[in-house]
């Protein structure tokens, strides 16, 4: 009984949003995991429909024992969806066991009212552009080649081709180097590639930044990762410096921080110096970081391009306008922030920002701001044009939320419609030529047209406080 206990246990920490279901997952002592995990998982798939068959059956008016809605919902889903409920004659047992009849029948007429033939057709369908997703792997060449990972993924039964036309079919990414895609289901958790280290699990959209940040591969290499845990992105940068040159790759919050260092030992990430401390209190002229040329931005954002899994199966309260503008404009602040002060460094090139969100608040109005900024002054920093970013990607920024002549140097991930998770990706460079010659990429300034609503909203943002 105690694993339905800890299974109902961990549906009322999801309901209560103490974090991501996979975060609570996660928590769980390691020895049930996989049990109460599926059982979770199942339950809240089926969520609507057991309710309906309980609340139909009467079961908690006529049993007062049974005050957990979870505890009944776990054992019902056993009872009516698995082989039967898996623990001893305890009295909550009984007292579901004693409506068995009513349960199933109840369960049966919902059947038949929606006209569904098999139990999966009654699951919650969820955020369905999770499965247009194909599984990602990337290659952590620090640990492994290219053909050493195909030849082992072939030996193991995948065949390199259309990802879709075969269920064990596999294909090299056509704009990401070291990039695999799978069909949408396939796991490599118990993949020895994976334990040993040298395949990453990584959505392709998030392997954009390092990749056109592509720090040089050289001994006196400097480079910063300023917002680094959980370290997909430090890894890549790593795995593109050849493990050479020096990479710092900060993180503020001390259990990510943990998590940065496991992830970085796993991926043999031997030129990386991970630092416990906020990015924004870091003096740019600092002796250890001065030299820094290639700076990555990926910090905190509304993540509302990622399309989970798993979190689609839990109800979210509608978040009113007003309240998530304020969230939204809060975001944009404070990563203009780390734009700017990034763009502090003296020895600064290239710098990457980053976010999976949708919005253009953190985006390209963020990209806007950082452009007009005092450090950004006089064309100092302009955008790298489409050639240098990702130039065969076809969804580039909005030109409605940005200068037109920029969009096209940005980079746009849609959820659902490029085949992963909504994402954006901006380039800036230190501009070489002096500010009053051509700058390769238009003009940073207001222009003189524009005095749209929507500019002097971006105009308000460049003044609001930096929080996060
Ligand atoms: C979107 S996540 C980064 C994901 C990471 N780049 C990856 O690919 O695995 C943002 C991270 O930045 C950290 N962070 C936010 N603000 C920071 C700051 N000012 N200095 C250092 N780390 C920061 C957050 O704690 C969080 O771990």
């Amino acid at each position: 009984m105690n694993f339905y206990f800890e299974a109902a246990k961990t549906l009322d920490r999801v309901e209560a949003k103490h974090g991501s279901i996979k975060g609570i997952i996660a928590t769980l002592p390691e020895k049930d995991r996989k049990r109460t995990a599926a059982l979770v998982i199942e339950t809240l798939k089926f969520k609507s429909v057991l309710k309906e068959v309980i609340d139909k059956s009467e079961l908690m008016k006529e049993e007062r024992k049974l005050t957990s809605m979870n505890l009944v919902l776990v054992l019902v889903h056993d009872l009516l969806l698995a082989r039967g409920i898996q623990a001893g004659d305890g009295p909550v047992k009984q007292a579901i066991l004693r409506h068995k009849t009513r349960l199933h029948g109840e369960f049966q007429k919902i059947k038949i009212k929606r006209g569904v033939v098999s139990n999966e057709q009654l699951a919650h369908n969820g955020d369905e552009r999770a499965g247009l997703i194909p599984r990602y792997i990337r290659v952590n060449t620090n640990v492994g080649t290219l053909e050493e990972v195909i030849k082992s993924l072939t030996s193991g039964g995948f065949v390199l081709c259309d990802p879709f036309s075969l269920k064990n079919g596999f294909s090299k990414d056509p704009h990401v180097p070291d990039l695999l895609s799978f069909a949408p289901s396939t796991s490599f958790h118990d993949n020895q590639l994976y334990a040993d280290g040298k395949i990453i699990l990584q959505d392709k959209a998030s392997c954009f930044p390092a990749f056109v940040l592509s720090p040089p591969a050289t001994d006196d290499s400097v480079v910063i990762d300023a917002t680094a845990a959980p370290g997909n992105k430090t890894s890549h940068l790593s795995a593109l410096m050849q493990n050479k040159g020096k990479l710092f790759a900060f993180e503020r919050d001390r259990k990510r921080f943990s998590t940065l260092k496991m992830m970085l030992s796993k991926a043999g990430c031997r030129n990386v110096s991970p630092i416990n401390a906020d990015f924004l209190t870091v003096d740019p002229h600092d002796a250890q970081f001065s030299s820094a040329t290639h700076i990555l931005l990926d910090p905190s954002c509304s993540g509302s391009g990622i399309v989970n899994r798993l979190d689609h199966l839990v109800e979210t309260e509608a978040e009113d306008d007003t309240a998530k503008d304020d969230r939204l404009d809060k975001l944009g602040a404070f990563q203009l922030s780390m734009i700017t002060h990034a763009m502090r460094f003296p020895n600064v090139k290239k710098i990457v920002y980053s976010t999976c969100s949708i919005h253009a608040t953190e985006n390209e109005h963020v990209v806007h701001n950082a452009l007009s900024s005092e450090e950004a002054k006089d064309g100092s920093f302009i955008l790298a044009p489409q050639h240098e970013v990702l130039p065969t990607w076809p969804r580039r920024g909005y030109p409605d939320e940005i200068d037109p002549e920029y969009a096209s140097c940005l980079v746009r991930c849609s959820p659902g419609e490029d085949a992963t998770n909504g994402f954006f990706v901006s380039c800036f460079v230190k501009n070489m030529e002096t500010p009053t010659k051509k700058r390769k990429v238009g003009p940073v300034h207001e222009p003189e047209h524009t005095g749209s609503k929507s500019r002097k909203k971006k105009k308000k943002r460049l003044k609001t406080d930096a929080s996060n």
